[in-house]
Protein backbone atom coordinates (compact mmCIF):
# COMPACT_ATOMS: atom_id res chain seq x y z
CA UNK A 1 0.00 0.00 0.00
CA UNK A 2 1.45 3.29 -1.27
CA UNK A 3 0.16 5.86 1.84
CA UNK A 4 0.51 9.61 1.16
CA UNK A 5 2.99 11.14 3.82
CA UNK A 6 2.66 14.62 2.65
CA UNK A 7 3.33 17.53 3.71
CA UNK A 8 6.79 16.64 2.63
CA UNK A 9 9.25 15.51 5.09
CA UNK A 10 11.46 18.62 6.48
CA UNK A 11 15.01 18.70 7.26
CA UNK A 12 16.26 18.92 11.17
CA UNK A 13 16.53 22.67 11.57
CA UNK A 14 13.19 22.83 9.34
CA UNK A 15 11.00 21.03 11.97
CA UNK A 16 12.62 23.37 14.36
CA UNK A 17 11.39 26.41 12.20
CA UNK A 18 8.06 25.16 11.71
CA UNK A 19 7.64 24.30 15.77
CA UNK A 20 8.55 27.70 15.94
CA UNK A 21 6.42 29.65 13.98
CA UNK A 22 3.23 28.20 16.14
CA UNK A 23 4.12 28.61 19.38
CA UNK A 24 3.16 31.78 22.00
CA UNK A 25 4.66 32.05 25.66
CA UNK A 26 1.98 31.14 28.13
CA UNK A 27 0.54 33.07 30.90
CA UNK A 28 2.19 33.62 34.19
CA UNK A 29 1.29 33.28 37.85
CA UNK A 30 2.96 34.27 41.20
CA UNK A 31 4.87 31.56 43.39
CA UNK A 32 6.74 31.58 46.59
CA UNK A 33 10.23 32.19 45.71
CA UNK A 34 11.08 28.54 48.34
CA UNK A 35 8.54 26.85 45.83
CA UNK A 36 10.05 27.90 42.23
CA UNK A 37 12.34 25.56 41.96
CA UNK A 38 12.29 24.40 38.19
CA UNK A 39 9.70 27.27 37.09
CA UNK A 40 10.70 29.73 34.55
CA UNK A 41 10.90 33.42 35.39
CA UNK A 42 8.59 35.39 33.69
CA UNK A 43 9.97 38.40 34.68
CA UNK A 44 13.19 40.17 35.85
CA UNK A 45 13.52 39.98 39.27
CA UNK A 46 15.11 42.80 41.08
CA UNK A 47 17.15 42.36 44.80
CA UNK A 48 15.36 43.79 47.51
CA UNK A 49 18.16 43.86 49.98
CA UNK A 50 21.74 44.51 50.00
CA UNK A 51 23.53 40.99 50.17
CA UNK A 52 25.46 40.81 52.35
CA UNK A 53 22.90 42.90 54.45
CA UNK A 54 25.97 44.37 56.67
CA UNK A 55 29.66 44.36 56.63
CA UNK A 56 29.72 41.00 58.78
CA UNK A 57 32.91 38.85 59.57
CA UNK A 58 34.21 35.78 57.19
CA UNK A 59 35.71 33.70 59.99
CA UNK A 60 36.06 33.20 63.49
CA UNK A 61 38.64 35.55 64.87
CA UNK A 62 39.03 38.84 66.50
CA UNK A 63 38.10 42.46 65.08
CA UNK A 64 40.18 44.97 65.91
CA UNK A 65 40.43 48.62 65.24
CA UNK A 66 41.17 50.62 62.63
CA UNK A 67 43.93 52.46 64.70
CA UNK A 68 45.55 49.01 65.86
CA UNK A 69 45.27 47.38 63.05
CA UNK A 70 47.82 49.24 60.79
CA UNK A 71 49.68 49.65 63.27
CA UNK A 72 54.00 48.17 63.01
CA UNK A 73 55.90 46.34 66.04
CA UNK A 74 53.84 44.12 68.78
CA UNK A 75 50.96 45.48 70.00
CA UNK A 76 48.82 44.26 72.96
CA UNK A 77 45.31 44.59 72.66
CA UNK A 78 42.85 43.95 75.38
CA UNK A 79 40.31 40.83 75.09
CA UNK A 80 36.25 42.87 74.81
CA UNK A 81 33.16 40.68 75.44
CA UNK A 82 32.47 38.16 72.00
CA UNK A 83 30.03 38.84 69.43
CA UNK A 84 27.79 35.96 67.70
CA UNK A 85 26.12 35.94 64.40
CA UNK A 86 22.64 38.12 65.33
CA UNK A 87 24.09 40.19 67.87
CA UNK A 88 23.93 43.69 67.66
CA UNK A 89 27.31 45.35 66.93
CA UNK A 90 28.04 48.26 69.89
CA UNK A 91 31.27 50.11 68.43
CA UNK A 92 34.84 48.91 68.49
CA UNK A 93 37.35 51.50 70.15
CA UNK A 94 41.49 51.37 69.90
CA UNK A 95 42.69 49.38 72.22
CA UNK A 96 40.73 46.25 72.22
CA UNK A 97 40.45 43.42 70.48
CA UNK A 98 36.84 41.74 70.26
CA UNK A 99 35.85 37.77 69.65
CA UNK A 100 33.60 37.71 66.81
CA UNK A 101 32.25 35.00 64.54
CA UNK A 102 31.55 34.26 61.08
CA UNK A 103 28.51 35.74 60.06
CA UNK A 104 28.41 38.60 63.11
CA UNK A 105 28.23 42.11 62.41
CA UNK A 106 31.38 43.94 61.54
CA UNK A 107 31.08 47.12 64.63
CA UNK A 108 31.31 50.38 63.80
CA UNK A 109 35.43 51.44 63.92
CA UNK A 110 36.63 48.03 63.10
CA UNK A 111 39.12 47.61 59.94
CA UNK A 112 40.28 43.82 60.14
CA UNK A 113 39.64 40.59 61.37
CA UNK A 114 42.73 38.56 62.38
CA UNK A 115 41.68 35.07 61.99
CA UNK A 116 41.91 32.71 65.44
CA UNK A 117 44.66 30.61 64.07
CA UNK A 118 47.18 33.37 63.55
CA UNK A 119 46.11 34.95 66.49
CA UNK A 120 48.68 34.83 70.06
CA UNK A 121 46.67 35.20 73.10
CA UNK A 122 48.33 36.52 76.74
CA UNK A 123 46.16 36.20 79.86
CA UNK A 124 43.58 38.36 78.74
CA UNK A 125 45.18 40.44 75.64
CA UNK A 126 45.95 39.43 71.85
CA UNK A 127 49.23 40.00 70.99
CA UNK A 128 49.53 41.74 67.74
CA UNK A 129 52.82 41.73 65.54
CA UNK A 130 52.08 42.25 62.03
CA UNK A 131 50.02 44.83 60.56
CA UNK A 132 46.28 43.71 58.81
CA UNK A 133 45.24 44.99 55.49
CA UNK A 134 41.93 47.03 55.40
CA UNK A 135 38.89 44.86 55.41
CA UNK A 136 41.03 41.68 56.02
CA UNK A 137 37.87 38.76 56.37
CA UNK A 138 35.35 41.08 55.84
CA UNK A 139 32.44 40.75 53.84
CA UNK A 140 31.36 44.04 52.42
CA UNK A 141 27.88 45.30 52.62
CA UNK A 142 26.24 44.70 48.93
CA UNK A 143 29.15 43.29 47.74
CA UNK A 144 27.15 40.17 46.17
CA UNK A 145 23.97 42.19 45.14
CA UNK A 146 22.59 45.80 46.15
CA UNK A 147 18.97 46.26 46.80
CA UNK A 148 17.23 47.76 43.18
CA UNK A 149 20.11 45.52 41.13
CA UNK A 150 18.53 43.51 38.60
CA UNK A 151 19.75 40.30 39.59
CA UNK A 152 18.16 37.64 36.96
CA UNK A 153 16.48 38.22 33.33
CA UNK A 154 13.33 36.86 32.14
CA UNK A 155 13.40 33.18 30.67
CA UNK A 156 15.74 31.69 33.17
CA UNK A 157 15.25 28.70 34.83
CA UNK A 158 14.93 28.78 38.83
CA UNK A 159 17.33 25.89 40.32
CA UNK A 160 18.24 25.50 43.78
CA UNK A 161 20.92 27.51 43.89
CA UNK A 162 18.64 30.11 42.57
CA UNK A 163 15.92 29.84 45.44
CA UNK A 164 18.79 30.37 47.76
CA UNK A 165 19.86 33.60 45.98
CA UNK A 166 16.10 35.17 45.49
CA UNK A 167 15.82 34.17 49.68
CA UNK A 168 18.98 36.17 50.56
CA UNK A 169 17.67 38.61 48.55
CA UNK A 170 14.78 39.71 49.92
CA UNK A 171 12.50 38.36 47.31
CA UNK A 172 9.77 36.39 48.87
CA UNK A 173 8.00 35.80 45.52
CA UNK A 174 8.38 35.51 41.69
CA UNK A 175 6.31 35.89 38.82
CA UNK A 176 6.85 32.49 36.57
CA UNK A 177 5.30 30.95 33.40
CA UNK A 178 2.69 28.96 33.72
CA UNK A 179 3.84 24.83 33.63
CA UNK A 180 2.51 23.59 30.13
CA UNK A 181 -0.08 21.28 30.73
CA UNK A 182 0.60 17.94 28.98
CA UNK A 183 -1.66 15.27 28.20
CA UNK A 184 0.60 11.72 27.14
CA UNK A 185 -0.87 8.66 25.20
CA UNK A 186 1.03 5.74 24.53
CA UNK A 187 -0.67 3.41 21.78
CA UNK A 188 -0.32 -0.14 20.41
CA UNK A 189 -1.95 -3.29 21.51
CA UNK A 190 1.11 -5.18 22.28
CA UNK A 191 1.58 -2.74 25.10
CA UNK A 192 1.62 -3.73 28.91
CA UNK A 193 3.05 -2.09 32.19
CA UNK A 194 6.42 -3.06 33.51
CA UNK A 195 6.32 -6.47 34.75
CA UNK A 196 5.27 -9.66 33.86
CA UNK A 197 4.90 -9.89 30.27
CA UNK A 198 3.83 -12.74 27.67
CA UNK A 199 4.04 -14.03 24.09
CA UNK A 200 4.40 -11.00 21.99
CA UNK A 201 3.28 -8.47 24.91
CA UNK A 202 6.33 -5.54 25.18
CA UNK A 203 6.89 -3.84 28.20
CA UNK A 204 5.69 0.27 27.48
CA UNK A 205 9.13 1.82 28.43
CA UNK A 206 7.68 5.00 26.31
CA UNK A 207 5.06 6.25 28.57
CA UNK A 208 7.18 6.39 32.16
CA UNK A 209 10.37 7.45 29.94
CA UNK A 210 8.38 10.43 27.91
CA UNK A 211 6.54 11.01 31.49
CA UNK A 212 9.72 11.50 33.45
CA UNK A 213 11.08 14.07 30.83
CA UNK A 214 8.00 16.24 30.53
CA UNK A 215 8.71 16.24 34.72
CA UNK A 216 12.12 17.38 34.22
CA UNK A 217 11.32 19.93 31.66
CA UNK A 218 8.95 21.72 33.71
CA UNK A 219 5.63 20.53 32.47
CA UNK A 220 2.74 19.15 33.78
CA UNK A 221 1.38 15.88 32.95
CA UNK A 222 -2.81 16.30 33.46
CA UNK A 223 -3.46 12.74 31.82
CA UNK A 224 -1.53 9.75 31.03
CA UNK A 225 -3.87 7.49 28.76
CA UNK A 226 -3.15 4.07 26.79
CA UNK A 227 -4.91 3.10 23.30
CA UNK A 228 -4.69 -0.07 21.68
CA UNK A 229 -4.59 0.26 18.27
CA UNK A 230 -8.04 1.45 17.22
CA UNK A 231 -8.36 4.35 15.34
CA UNK A 232 -11.97 5.54 17.21
CA UNK A 233 -11.03 5.36 20.51
CA UNK A 234 -7.40 6.86 19.79
CA UNK A 235 -9.21 9.84 18.27
CA UNK A 236 -11.74 10.09 21.02
CA UNK A 237 -8.55 9.99 23.36
CA UNK A 238 -7.48 12.77 21.28
CA UNK A 239 -10.56 14.49 21.43
CA UNK A 240 -10.53 14.37 25.77
CA UNK A 241 -7.26 15.43 25.75
CA UNK A 242 -8.08 18.40 23.73
CA UNK A 243 -11.33 19.51 25.60
CA UNK A 244 -8.91 18.77 28.82
CA UNK A 245 -7.24 21.96 28.60
CA UNK A 246 -3.87 20.12 27.46
CA UNK A 247 -1.10 23.03 25.61
CA UNK A 248 0.05 19.59 24.39
CA UNK A 249 -0.87 16.48 23.21
CA UNK A 250 2.04 13.85 23.12
CA UNK A 251 1.83 10.20 21.87
CA UNK A 252 3.76 7.54 21.36
CA UNK A 253 4.24 4.75 18.57
CA UNK A 254 1.54 4.24 15.45
CA UNK A 255 3.93 6.99 13.60
CA UNK A 256 4.92 5.18 10.95
CA UNK A 257 2.93 3.63 7.50
CA UNK A 258 2.39 0.15 8.64
CA UNK A 259 -1.11 -0.90 8.58
CA UNK A 260 -1.80 -0.31 12.39
CA UNK A 261 -0.05 3.30 12.75
CA UNK A 262 -3.19 5.34 12.88
CA UNK A 263 -1.73 8.74 14.86
CA UNK A 264 -1.85 10.61 11.74
CA UNK A 265 -5.47 9.44 10.61
CA UNK A 266 -6.77 10.35 14.40
CA UNK A 267 -4.69 13.68 14.64
CA UNK A 268 -6.40 14.74 11.30
CA UNK A 269 -9.91 13.03 12.47
CA UNK A 270 -9.62 15.20 15.52
CA UNK A 271 -9.11 18.55 13.30
CA UNK A 272 -5.72 19.08 14.00
CA UNK A 273 -3.87 20.50 11.20
CA UNK A 274 -0.50 18.76 10.62
CA UNK A 275 2.70 20.51 10.07
CA UNK A 276 5.08 18.07 9.51
CA UNK A 277 5.45 14.30 9.29
CA UNK A 278 8.52 12.87 8.61
CA UNK A 279 12.20 14.50 9.02
CA UNK A 280 15.18 13.63 7.55
CA UNK A 281 17.15 12.18 10.32
CA UNK A 282 17.71 9.44 12.11
CA UNK A 283 16.49 8.03 14.32
CA UNK A 284 13.35 9.69 14.93
CA UNK A 285 12.02 9.56 11.14
CA UNK A 286 8.26 9.76 11.50
CA UNK A 287 7.62 12.10 13.99
CA UNK A 288 4.52 14.00 13.67
CA UNK A 289 3.86 17.77 14.22
CA UNK A 290 0.39 19.09 14.54
CA UNK A 291 -1.86 21.60 15.76
CA UNK A 292 -5.26 22.74 16.27
CA UNK A 293 -6.67 26.32 15.83
CA UNK A 294 -6.76 27.92 19.37
CA UNK A 295 -5.65 23.88 21.08
CA UNK A 296 -3.15 22.15 21.65
CA UNK A 297 -0.11 21.55 19.90
CA UNK A 298 0.17 17.35 18.49
CA UNK A 299 3.14 15.72 18.78
CA UNK A 300 3.39 12.01 17.73
CA UNK A 301 6.54 9.85 18.80
CA UNK A 302 7.70 7.34 17.04
CA UNK A 303 7.30 4.14 18.93
CA UNK A 304 11.12 2.78 18.67
CA UNK A 305 11.93 3.91 22.17
CA UNK A 306 14.95 5.89 21.52
CA UNK A 307 13.29 7.55 18.24
CA UNK A 308 10.42 8.92 20.93
CA UNK A 309 13.54 9.59 23.10
CA UNK A 310 15.39 11.57 20.76
CA UNK A 311 12.04 13.29 18.49
CA UNK A 312 11.09 14.66 22.54
CA UNK A 313 13.94 15.71 23.08
CA UNK A 314 14.63 18.03 20.49
CA UNK A 315 11.18 18.75 18.87
CA UNK A 316 8.59 18.50 22.21
CA UNK A 317 11.48 20.41 24.40
CA UNK A 318 11.71 23.22 21.82
CA UNK A 319 8.33 23.83 21.84
CA UNK A 320 8.40 23.62 25.74
CA UNK A 321 11.13 26.01 25.97
CA UNK A 322 8.77 28.43 23.54
CA UNK A 323 5.79 27.67 25.45
CA UNK A 324 7.63 28.48 28.73
CA UNK A 325 9.42 31.83 27.15
CA UNK A 326 12.64 30.67 27.22
CA UNK A 327 15.36 30.55 24.59
CA UNK A 328 15.76 27.98 21.97
CA UNK A 329 18.50 25.69 22.86
CA UNK A 330 22.51 26.45 21.39
CA UNK A 331 24.52 23.09 21.03
CA UNK A 332 27.05 22.84 23.90
CA UNK A 333 29.71 22.97 21.15
CA UNK A 334 30.26 22.51 17.01
CA UNK A 335 33.14 19.90 16.60
CA UNK A 336 35.89 19.39 14.28
CA UNK A 337 36.10 16.34 12.45
CA UNK A 338 39.51 15.34 15.06
CA UNK A 339 37.43 15.40 17.34
CA UNK A 340 35.09 13.08 16.74
CA UNK A 341 35.82 9.26 16.57
CA UNK A 342 34.72 7.32 12.88
CA UNK A 343 31.12 6.71 11.93
CA UNK A 344 29.59 10.13 11.08
CA UNK A 345 29.66 12.23 7.97
CA UNK A 346 28.45 16.42 7.41
CA UNK A 347 26.71 14.52 4.42
CA UNK A 348 23.28 12.97 3.98
CA UNK A 349 20.44 13.08 6.67
CA UNK A 350 20.44 14.35 9.84
CA UNK A 351 22.01 11.24 12.35
CA UNK A 352 21.34 12.02 16.17
CA UNK A 353 24.25 9.30 17.95
CA UNK A 354 24.54 8.75 21.19
CA UNK A 355 27.81 9.59 22.52
CA UNK A 356 30.03 9.95 25.35
CA UNK A 357 32.11 13.66 25.86
CA UNK A 358 35.16 13.41 28.09
CA UNK A 359 38.49 15.26 28.79
CA UNK A 360 38.76 18.75 28.18
CA UNK A 361 40.48 21.46 26.36
CA UNK A 362 42.97 19.91 24.01
CA UNK A 363 41.86 16.70 25.45
CA UNK A 364 38.08 16.64 24.96
CA UNK A 365 36.99 14.03 22.66
CA UNK A 366 33.69 12.35 22.04
CA UNK A 367 32.84 8.63 21.85
CA UNK A 368 30.27 7.42 19.35
CA UNK A 369 28.49 4.81 21.22
CA UNK A 370 28.19 1.39 19.78
CA UNK A 371 24.46 -0.01 19.51
CA UNK A 372 23.23 2.90 17.72
CA UNK A 373 19.60 1.68 16.62
CA UNK A 374 16.55 2.49 18.13
CA UNK A 375 15.49 0.19 19.99
CA UNK A 376 18.24 -0.07 21.99
CA UNK A 377 18.38 1.85 25.27
CA UNK A 378 21.52 0.27 26.92
CA UNK A 379 24.11 2.67 25.46
CA UNK A 380 22.04 5.41 27.50
CA UNK A 381 23.48 4.25 30.30
CA UNK A 382 27.23 4.81 29.85
CA UNK A 383 25.87 8.43 27.20
CA UNK A 384 26.23 11.86 28.16
CA UNK A 385 25.34 13.64 25.38
CA UNK A 386 24.22 13.24 21.57
CA UNK A 387 26.25 14.08 18.26
CA UNK A 388 24.21 15.31 15.52
CA UNK A 389 25.70 15.18 12.16
CA UNK A 390 24.58 15.25 8.58
CA UNK A 391 22.10 17.65 7.31
CA UNK A 392 24.96 19.52 5.54
CA UNK A 393 26.41 21.10 8.83
CA UNK A 394 29.13 20.64 11.25
CA UNK A 395 28.80 18.05 13.50
CA UNK A 396 27.20 19.49 16.88
CA UNK A 397 27.46 18.50 20.52
CA UNK A 398 24.04 18.48 22.84
CA UNK A 399 23.98 17.07 26.52
CA UNK A 400 21.90 14.35 26.67
CA UNK A 401 19.00 16.23 29.07
CA UNK A 402 18.84 19.59 28.64
CA UNK A 403 19.18 20.68 32.17
CA UNK A 404 20.09 24.51 32.05
N1 LIG B 1 7.98 0.22 6.08
C1 LIG B 1 8.47 1.03 7.00
N2 LIG B 1 8.57 0.59 8.25
C2 LIG B 1 9.08 1.41 9.20
C3 LIG B 1 9.50 2.69 8.86
C4 LIG B 1 9.36 3.14 7.53
O1 LIG B 1 9.72 4.27 7.16
N3 LIG B 1 8.83 2.27 6.63
N4 LIG B 1 10.06 3.47 9.82
C5 LIG B 1 10.70 2.78 10.91
C6 LIG B 1 11.08 3.71 11.93
S1 LIG B 1 12.40 4.71 11.56
C7 LIG B 1 10.50 3.76 13.15
S2 LIG B 1 11.11 4.79 14.36
C8 LIG B 1 9.35 2.94 13.48
C9 LIG B 1 8.27 3.81 14.11
O2 LIG B 1 7.08 3.20 14.01
P1 LIG B 1 5.78 3.66 14.74
O3 LIG B 1 5.89 5.03 15.25
O4 LIG B 1 4.65 3.37 13.86
O5 LIG B 1 5.79 2.73 16.05
P2 LIG B 1 5.17 1.28 16.24
O6 LIG B 1 5.10 0.58 14.94
O7 LIG B 1 3.94 1.43 17.02
O8 LIG B 1 6.28 0.65 17.14
C10 LIG B 1 7.60 0.48 16.70
C11 LIG B 1 8.37 -0.34 17.73
O9 LIG B 1 8.41 0.33 18.96
C12 LIG B 1 7.81 -0.45 20.00
N5 LIG B 1 7.08 0.42 20.89
C13 LIG B 1 6.01 1.15 20.58
N6 LIG B 1 5.59 1.83 21.64
C14 LIG B 1 6.40 1.50 22.66
C15 LIG B 1 6.47 1.85 24.03
N7 LIG B 1 5.57 2.71 24.57
N8 LIG B 1 7.44 1.35 24.81
C16 LIG B 1 8.34 0.46 24.26
N9 LIG B 1 8.32 0.09 22.96
C17 LIG B 1 7.37 0.60 22.18
C18 LIG B 1 6.89 -1.37 19.27
O10 LIG B 1 6.55 -2.51 20.02
C19 LIG B 1 7.70 -1.67 18.02
O11 LIG B 1 8.72 -2.61 18.32
O12 LIG B 1 8.84 2.30 12.35
C20 LIG B 1 9.84 1.69 11.52
N10 LIG B 1 9.17 0.96 10.48
O1 LIG C 1 13.44 6.80 13.40
MO1 LIG C 1 13.48 5.14 13.47
O2 LIG C 1 13.86 5.92 14.62
O3 LIG C 1 15.19 5.11 12.78
O4 LIG C 1 13.96 3.81 14.33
Amino acid sequence: MIQDCSPARLGFSEAFAAISARVLPLGCETVASHAASGRILAERVFAQRDHPPFAMAAMDGFAVAREDAGGSGERHLRLGAPQFAGDRAEPLSSGEARPIYTGAEIPPGAAAVLVQERARIAGASLLLAEPLADNLNIRSRGEDARCGECIAPAGLRVNPAIVGALCSFGIAEVRVRRMPRVALVTTGAELVPVGPAAGGAVIDANGPMIAALLAEAGCLLTGRHHVADDEAALTACLAACRDGGADIIVTTGGASVGARDLVRAAVEGGGAAVHFHGVHMRPGKPVLFASHAAGPLVFGLPGNPVAALVAARFFLLHAVRALQGREAEAPLTLLPASKVGDGWSENGPTRVLKARMSGYGADARVEILPGQQSHRLRPLLEANAWLVTGGGLPARLFPLFDHA
